[in-house]
């Protein structure tokens, strides 16, 4: 990844009538990078999109694109994003490869055939490029559409729920294609999502929107942590010594004392140890129960599974 800030929103704000919908969103995307933007449905991620590409008007902040504010230098900013925000326009009657050319022709850069057939290859199209795209599957369909948001060698790549409507095939293949281009390509990619499990195969960062706010950002790394931890409960007693034993332990994980026990977050392989230490610290132990809450319980309920 490099640490090129691609796309950086700051404070970004959006009003409504009187109904904030983004309320102060800040957060990068460098080169090479897969985030994800995560969040149910109606918590914003859409409109944080359309204002990310010039479609409505930001109320309050900035949106810059390779240090190019999208507000006040729209035409620089924009050529460097490709995207499929809304389904993309297709001719069902021409073959892949036509609609491509017809789309280059619109593109106010030179594309070159080199430069069609290169993106061809990178959504794994060469077989079916010649066929007409009203013979296409919808996963063929969104490969293609994204090899037209390739065209121009954009340095971001935005892409809102490219996975919906898809089935689990067409889902594992544009998710290839993403990381893929992301890589090969040394692009940032901004790819909204309301499923966690999908994001996690795909991105290197989340972040998760939920009403309108930016509520954590977490590298894939620290949500794969984070899904190994279990609430653990410790009967013991007494409750403070081992509570400051603990805390002496684990100085940067939540606990606290609930009724007769302490709660606490840890990963399996840590009971083992917590307990040799409560024990020699003359702490009597009662019991140890631990409950694995889900990804999803643990990210605020906020996705919702297939
Ligand atoms: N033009 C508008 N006027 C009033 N409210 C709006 C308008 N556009 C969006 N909203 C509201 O803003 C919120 C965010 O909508 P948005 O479409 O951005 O969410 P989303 O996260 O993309 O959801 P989805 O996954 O359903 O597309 C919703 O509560 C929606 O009702």
């Amino acid at each position: 990844m490099g640490n090129k800030a691609v796309v950086e929103l700051i404070n970004v704000k959006k009003q409504i009538g009187k109904s904030t919908i983004i309320d102060d969103i800040s957060l990068k995307v460098f080169q090479g990078e897969v985030f994800g933007f995560l969040g149910p449905n109606g918590a914003g991620k859409t409109t944080t999109i359309r204002m990310m590409v010039g479609l409505i008007g930001i109320t309050e902040g900035e949106v810059l694109i390779n240090g190019i504010s999208i507000k006040k230098n729209y035409e620089k900013a924009i050529s460097n994003v490709g995207g499929i925000i809304e389904n993309p326009e297709m001719y069902k009657f021409l073959s892949g490869y036509d609609n491509l050319v017809h789309y280059a022709r619109m593109v106010p850069k030179k594309i070159t055939k080199d430069r069609i057939n290169k993106v061809v290859h990178l959504v794994g199209l060469e077989k079916s490029i010649n066929n007409k795209v009203g013979r296409y599957s919808l996963g063929m369909r969104q490969r293609l559409g994204l090899a037209q948001a390739l065209l121009h060698s954009p340095s971001l790549l935005i892409l809102d729920e490219p996975t919906n409507g898809l089935d689990p095939a067409g889902i594992r293949e544009i998710r290839t294609y993403i990381r893929k281009v992301a890589h090969e390509e040394n692009m940032a990619v901004f790819v909204s999502s309301h499923l966690l499990s999908e994001m996690q195969l795909m991105c290197d960062r989340i972040g998760i929107i939920q009403n309108g706010k930016l509520v954590r950002v977490e590298t894939i790394g620290d949500i794969i942590d984070i899904s190994k931890e279990a609430t653990i409960r410790f009967h013991v007693d007494p409750l403070d010594k081992a509570l400051h034993f603990l805390q002496s332990f684990y100085e940067k994980t939540d606990m606290e004392i609930v009724d007769d026990y302490i709660k606490i977050s840890l990963k399996q392989e840590q009971i083992p140890q917590c307990n040799k230490g409560l024990v020699e610290n003359d702490i009597r132990v009662y019991g140890i129960t631990s409950t694995q809450a889900t990804l999803e319980e643990k990210f605020l309920e906020i996705t919702e599974e297939k």
